[in-house]
């Protein structure tokens, strides 16, 4: 199977002297094109940089990161940043939209660059994932004036805009209650049956469950992994259990 990413012996450190602390310690990860994946490990165990490591937004200070074949450190911070925009996407606990701009104009904001030309038709896709994921009436609201789930879904909405190749979620449920999370898990899972790549950090065992593969971290390193099969819908007690259990017996 073809990998879209894949880590090397990836290192990332924080602070200077005897106080230098490897937050990534010679990591090595892969996810394969189409896979779902979640990171779990206690907080600060280093997942949000893996994250980020892993998506270019940080540099590391060793190993390599590829994504889709290039090496990102070879790249330019225009070319990162093309990629960043056009073949990923990113879905944070908090979805960072512009406070001046209504919905609709948040959602399109990331194909502005590359479609100025073509408005018409950005704004016809972001209408489509609007209603796709329930928020078509929306569009001119102001993003004080909907709720978390609808934001997300926003967030969400805009992140597929240029059509990712992978999304990565830093805790996307993290701020909604149990049942908009479980609303969220269920476009997250159905993004990645259409193929999208998913790699979300989380610390809920309910949303990891739905995932293929479980990577756990523990001080910046990986020292763990679950390999679930993809997820129907049918047996989710079951792999609840498995991940639990799993959780249990490393210690996090
Ligand atoms: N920019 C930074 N400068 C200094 N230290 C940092 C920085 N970013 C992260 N760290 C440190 O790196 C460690 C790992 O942080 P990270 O956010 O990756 O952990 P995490 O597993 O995602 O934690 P959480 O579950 O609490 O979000 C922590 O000790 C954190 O304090």
């Amino acid at each position: 199977m073809k990998k879209i990413i894949i880590g090397e012996n990836t290192v990332k450190s924080f602070g200077v002297g005897n106080e230098k602390h490897n937050v990534l310690d010679n990591v090595s990860v892969y996810i394969n094109e189409g896979e779902f994946v979640s990171v779990m490990g206690p907080s600060g165990s280093g997942k949000s940089t893996l994250l980020y490591a892993m998506s270019g937004m940080d540099g590391i200070d060793g190993g390599k990161v590829s994504f889709d074949g290039r090496d990102l450190s070879a790249l330019s911070e225009k070319e990162l940043a093309d990629i960043r925009r056009t073949k990923m996407g990113f879905v944070f606990q908090q979805p960072t939209l512009l406070k001046n701009l209504n919905i609709l104009d948040n959602i399109i904001l990331p194909s502005m660059r590359d479609n100025r030309k073509n408005i018409a038709k950005v704004t016809e896709k972001a209408r489509a994932l609007m209603k796709k994921f329930g928020i078509a009436e929306l569009e001119n609201r102001n993003i004080t004036q909907v709720s978390g789930g609808q934001l997300q879904r926003a967030g969400i909405c805009r992140s597929l805009i240029n059509n990712p190749k992978i999304i990565f979620g830093d805790e996307p449920t993290g701020a909604l209650n149990s049942k908009t999370a479980q609303e969220i898990m269920d476009i997250i899972s159905e993004i990645n049956t259409e193929g999208t790549a998913v790699i979300l950090v989380t610390h809920d065992a309910k949303v990891a469950a739905r995932t293929d593969r479980i990577m756990f971290m523990f001080d910046g390193k990986i020292v763990s992994q679950l390999q679930l099969n993809k997820f129907s819908g049918a047996d989710l007690d079951e792999r609840i259990k498995k991940v639990t259990e799993k959780m249990q017996e490393i210690g996090i």
